[in-house]
């Protein structure tokens, strides 16, 4: 693979109760990355490392190919766009026009032409001061002024959180549109599967403050299968990576693998044709993975 935009080595932050890391992460250029796990598992605390607003205790961090221990210089950060969880409450009182002035002037990519378009595809009155919009409206602003900067590596927190449905797919288009037209990289945490399922390229799994690993996501769907054969106990025995099993009816047994390929080549071996095979929905091999039943190489 190319250039990784963001590379982590042993970063750790320790919260109040909770620590995050020792993480190792790697994302490569022009790619989406869906941060996914339960809540409170470290994903925000993840993103805000990577926007720089918290530093990490200990580890090593790069931002397009080079470490930087102290404050990232301002022609760096100016290449990320962030869009928090939470808004920035120092700026509530500022007007549309004027956060989008001070983002401008921070951000030489800054293009007027599609902060005005993006408001106005997403349907956002201009003019209203920030505590003045609705949420879902801020969250639309922000995303447009994000967009606006024309970001090499964009990193959005749960972005569809109180959006209407319109509004969702026209935030997913753009950020499509931003990868492919402007060579965007992308790490957004999201909770929502159909998300994953249309933008992302590659997952990351948090838990308890651990990354899990990182899977492409078709490699994730091409692991599970439902699968029916004439019962045979003792081959059902071998498969690997079975979660489930049932006797269906007199005769057949339907199981389900984590390791398709395996049970493939197994099934072949004994010369068992399988009777029905289905692949597995991405929400049921993202809960697998959740609960422990697929191991990833980390990083
Ligand atoms: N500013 C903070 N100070 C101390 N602890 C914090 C702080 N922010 C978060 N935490 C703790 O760190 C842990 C991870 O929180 P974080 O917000 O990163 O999780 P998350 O995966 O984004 O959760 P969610 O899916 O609910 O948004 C939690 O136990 C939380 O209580």
């Amino acid at each position: 693979m190319e250039n990784a935009v963001l590379e982590w080595r042993n970063v750790v932050k320790k919260r109040d109760r909770m620590t995050l890391g020792p993480v190792d992460l790697k994302l490569y250029e022009n790619y989406v990355t869906a941060l996914i796990g339960r809540n409170g598992s470290g994903k925000s605390t993840l993103m805000k490392l990577a926007a720089q607003l918290i530093r990490p205790d200990s580890g090593e961090m790069a931002w397009f190919g080079e470490t930087h221990s102290g404050e990232l210089p301002v022609e760096v950060r100016s290449r990320i766009a962030y869009v928090p969880e939470n808004f920035i409450a120092e700026e509530d009182g500022l007007k549309m026009d004027e956060v989008a002035e001070f983002r401008a002037s921070w951000y030489p990519e800054w293009d007027w032409q599609r902060y005005e378009e993006l408001l106005h595809r997403f349907d956002v009155p201009g003019g209203k001061k920030l505590n003045k919009l609705s949420k879902g409206q801020r969250r639309k602003f922000e995303i447009s002024v994000a967009l606006a900067t024309r970001p090499k590596l964009l990193l959005l927190d749960e972005p569809s959180s109180g959006l209407d449905p319109f509004a969702w797919k026209t935030m997913m288009n753009e950020i499509r549109r931003c990868v492919d037209e402007d060579g965007a990289t992308v790490l957004m945490s999201t909770h929502i599967v159909e998300e994953v399922r249309r933008m992302a390229d590659y997952l990351i799994l948090v838990e308890k403050g651990l990354s899990l690993g990182m899977l492409e996501k078709d490699s994730l769907l091409d692991r599970g299968r439902e699968i029916w054969i004439a019962r045979d106990d003792e081959l059902l025995e071998e498969m690997p990576a079975v979660v489930e099993s049932a006797i269906e009816s007199e005769g057949m047994v339907r199981f389900v693998t984590l390791d398709y390929a395996g049970a493939a080549a197994l099934l072949e071996e004994a010369g068992t044709k399988p009777i029905r095979v289905r692949a597995l929905e991405l929400d049921e091999m993202m809960e697998h993975w959740m609960n422990g039943g697929i191991s990833v190489d980390t990083l």
